[in-house]
């Protein structure tokens, strides 16, 4: 292992429009956020991976915290807990050009407990002047325990790099999570697994809802503009490889079709996709087998 290596995963929190999906697309230099996978299985979405020559930095997704008013509710924020629960840092976003308000006292106190870093990341900052800024940099302290503050703009890019360094800063002495072959620079191949995996997950999630992982082995880009896509789907048995594939194939079909839609918004161009459902016996609890498989 390097010495002095740092790597773990971060993510952002914050009321709805607090800037965290431009925030994370800022930091992983990538345009288009896809939406994120229904929270019912959104484990670690991974946004992006930023290498460092010293260090990893891993951003993923989290579903927003409610107010639980049903059991579903309740649910669904124990798994936003246990994701918060398994990142080293976690982000505040607070926006510089509105109040403090209930929403964020209320997400403030939920995250207080966790082990993770807090850092709280005042979004926004190119619409306030520097007076109303200074006035929300005091209110955020009051606000909680925060290891840092940091004021910063997605859209200026003003303070970006501070804020990836501070985040880093708080990582721990780890050896590397991700290769850098399979994501560096191409947080693409990551988003379009995603995309994979969210179609051949509609209507058998259920069924397997955590049974399913894809690896994009290779992407090219044709002269033509073509970009072809090779990709395996994974599951754990041969049993759920027949329930993927589906009656002579016409479920694949439709999975590879629902796929190369999306991955063609994402990309913005025609796509040719190649997808292979593989059995990798155990692959949840296999650790070099999750991390081949990006988890
Ligand atoms: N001027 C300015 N606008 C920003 C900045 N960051 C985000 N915005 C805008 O604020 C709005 C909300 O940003 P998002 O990134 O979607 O916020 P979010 O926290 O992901 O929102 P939810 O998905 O609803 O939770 C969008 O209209 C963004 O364009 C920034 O640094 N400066």
């Amino acid at each position: 292992m390097q010495q002095n290596y740092r790597a773990g995963f971060a993510c952002f929190v914050g009321r709805p429009n607090a800037g965290k999906s431009t925030l994370t697309n800022a930091i992983v230099g990538q345009k288009i956020a896809i939406t994120s996978a229904k929270p019912q299985t959104t484990r670690h979405t991974v946004r992006g991976v930023v290498h460092r020559t010293d260090a990893q930095l891993v951003l993923v997704d989290t579903p927003g915290l409610h107010r639980p008013r049903t059991l579903l509710g309740e649910r669904l924020n124990d798994l936003v807990r246990s994701t918060w629960s398994e990142v080293d840092v976690i982000g505040l976003c607070l926006p510089a050009d509105e109040e403090i308000g209930r929403g964020d006292r209320f997400i403030s106190g939920e995250i207080a407990e966790l082990k993770a870093t807090l850092v709280a990341v005042v979004t926004k900052t190119d619409l306030v002047d520097r007076a109303t800024l200074a006035k929300r940099l005091l209110a955020v302290q009051e606000l909680g325990e925060f290891a840092d503050i940091v004021p910063v703009s997605a859209v200026s890019g003003e303070q970006v790099g501070t804020l990836v360094d501070v985040m880093i800063g708080h990582l721990p002495a780890s050896p590397q999570l991700y290769p850098d072959d399979m994501l560096t620079d191409e947080p693409e191949h990551v988003l379009m697994a995603e995309l994979i995996r969210e179609a051949a997950l509609e209507g058998v999630r259920d069924e397997l809802p955590h049974s399913i992982a894809v690896l994009v082995e290779e992407v090219l880009v044709e002269d033509s503009g073509l970009t072809k896509v090779y990709a395996d789907i994974y599951v754990e048995r041969s049993s759920q490889k027949a329930i993927v594939i589906g009656h002579q194939a016409s479920r694949l079909k439709d999975v590879g079709t629902r796929a190369r839609r999306a991955i063609e918004d994402l990309v913005g161009g025609r796509v040719y996709l190649d997808l292979h459902v593989r059995v990798a016996k155990d692959w949840q609890r296999d650790p070099k087998q999750l991390r081949r498989l990006g988890f």
